[in-house]
């Protein structure tokens, strides 16, 4: 039975639009851009909203106070992840570290991960990105064929969001893959980025669509009713997306390997953690390994399983996962937070003429592309960084995280097995916080008014990374790659509207995306 209808009387729950019997509040859920929706309770709910899918808790937390006291604070209780039936079982999702339990094996990924992209490690792909950064430009520039080369910043190609986006992609895709699993893209069909493209349209537009919430994640006994059954075309094609993503996870993995044993690989973050991993072998150091559950098993190629111990099985799976799932939420997040940029810098050209001026007094006359070394003289370019985040808010809702105990919130009641949203977007669009919230506004972040600690809180970076112990492990890494993209296109490239055929320039028709990222669409030019 439903918790509250014994124990607990409903209005110790935080407030919330009144729900239908039964089914709760899913028509109140079903608008598109839900963070907008979430926002309007706000102003009837405060701090705390909550509402409900059948007996499925949905719990927004609408103020960083909120935030920080359940998602820091109770960390211990607030990690866990939603148990996706669909995603999570049937199509395999569950060991990427989005969706892993809160328990040892999130925390070995953890720190697994921390060791690929944690701050102090950071510095040392400035090199490698910087590298990086030239090819996309140069693809940038070159794909339409009418570059105009006598402009300094030129101009005049017709974009849609969709082709940079291709481009972004590319980039910070081909700059993952080489760092974790230490390969270089040489050709436009890749096949690893093929694959990770053809993968990530699976998993955010038909596995996770609809925030990953299928009706066999209500009524779980759907999944045991036969494949063959009247409407449990589910469960086909769960079988065929699976079989996907373990090829997305595997194939780059098992690349690795082979080039280990040919001698030939290259230094990643796959291969040193294999390489360590065989030379503490014989000193057999590690302790604690869960027993191989049937996926352990699964997963494994045929012709090592025999003389696999179970803490091999372990840290092999361990470095598997971990590599596929940076590897795979690098590449959605990005591009939009660059979507972001392009249409802030499309609305606004005074901001773009003043960075550009900004960067032309520090690049000098050498025209030379901007690199680390000179963040530090460009505080406008990096105010304009940080308002793209504040403004563009990447993740709106944040991931949904869940509570593993019942809990009371300044005398509010959040039940067990709640999803807990950060309400990332509330807290960027609160004019109290951020005067004037809808506008782009650079000059916010140039005067310093507040202390250290205040300045931490108010930076958008507190926010749009997520919290506690499922922070966004890519943040620091996110700080360096999409602020030299950034200034590098700045120093580049014009950005401009859209013109019509007698020149006049167009408004752009800005689209966002229902989805859990806040894809937006438009065209503008280069
Ligand atoms: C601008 C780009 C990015 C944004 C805005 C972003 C944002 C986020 C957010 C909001 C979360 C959820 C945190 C939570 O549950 O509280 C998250 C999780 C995660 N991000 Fe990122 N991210 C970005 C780029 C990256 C990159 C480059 C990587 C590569 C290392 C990455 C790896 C991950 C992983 C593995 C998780 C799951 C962490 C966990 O559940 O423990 N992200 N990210």
């Amino acid at each position: 039975g439903y918790r509250w209808h014994t124990r607990t009387p409903r209005s110790h729950f935080p407030p919330g639009p009144k729900p239908l019997p039964i089914i709760g509040n899913i028509f109140d859920l079903t608008t598109t851009e839900l963070w907008l929706t979430a926002f309007k309770w706000t102003r009837t709910y405060g701090q705390i909203t909550h509402v409900r899918v059948f007996s499925q808790s949905l719990v927004f937390l609408n103020t960083p106070k909120a935030i920080f006291d359940l998602l820091d604070k109770r960390g211990a209780v607030y990690s866990d992840k939603p148990h996706l039936v669909m995603a999570g079982e049937l199509c395999g999702c569950e060991n990427m570290v989005a969706f892993t339990p809160y328990g040892d094996r999130a925390r070995r990924q953890r720190k697994l991960m921390q060791k690929a992209f944690g701050s102090g490690v950071i510095s040392r792909y400035h090199g490698l990105m910087e590298m990086e950064s030239r090819p996309f430009l140069s693809r940038l520039i070159s794909s339409p064929a009418r570059f105009q080369e006598h402009l300094r910043r030129s101009v005049l190609f017709k974009y849609r969001i969709d082709d940079l986006s291709y481009l972004i992609s590319r980039y910070i895709g081909g700059f993952t893959l080489l760092v974790v699993y230490g390969h270089q893209v040489k050709s436009n069909d890749d096949p690893f980025l093929d694959l990770a493209e053809e993968c990530l349209d699976i998993l955010s537009n038909r596995i996770a669509s609809g925030g990953g919430i299928w009706p066999v994640d209500i009524f779980p006994a759907l999944k045991r009713l036969p494949i063959w059954f009247p409407g449990v075309s589910f469960k086909r094609n769960a079988v065929i997306w699976k079989a996907k993503m373990e090829e997305f996870v595997d194939r780059p993995y098992e690349f690795v390997k082979d080039e280990i044993n040919k001698g030939t690989a290259r230094p990643s973050f796959v291969s040193v953690l294999l390489e360590t991993a065989k030379s503490s072998d014989a000193s057999d150091t590690t302790q604690n390994a869960e027993k191989p559950t049937k996926q352990n098993k699964a997963n494994h190629t045929n012709d090592t399983k025999s003389n696999l111990s179970p803490q091999d099985v372990q840290l092999d799976n361990d470095i598997r996962w971990t590599a596929n799932s940076m590897y795979s939420a690098s590449i959605d997040t990005v591009v939009t937070v660059l979507s972001h940029f392009i249409l802030a810098m499309v609305q606004h050209p005074d901001v773009l003429a003043r960075a550009q001026t900004e960067l032309d007094a520090v690049l000098g006359v050498a025209q030379r592309l901007p690199t680390f070394e000179d963040r530090a003289s460009l505080p406008y370019c990096d105010a304009v960084f940080t308002e793209t985040l504040r403004w563009g808010v990447p993740v709106p809702l944040n991931l949904p995280h869940r509570v593993t105990e019942d809990d009371v919130y300044e005398g509010m009641f959040i039940p067990k097995g709640a999803l807990i949203f950060g309400n990332i977007w509330a807290i960027l669009r609160d004019a109290t916080l951020y005067p004037d919230p809808d506008a782009f506004k650079p000059e916010r972040w140039l005067q310093r008014t507040m202390d250290d600690e205040q300045e931490k809180r108010h930076d958008p970076r507190a926010y749009v990374f997520g919290f506690g112990r499922r922070r966004c492990p890519g943040n620091h890494l996110v700080d360096a790659s999409v602020w030299l993209l950034m200034v590098s296109m700045l120093a580049t490239l014009d950005i401009r509207k859209e013109r019509d055929e007698s020149g006049v320039e167009i408004e752009p028709v800005v689209k966002f995306e229902n989805s859990v990222f806040r894809s937006v669409f438009f065209s503008f030019r280069l």
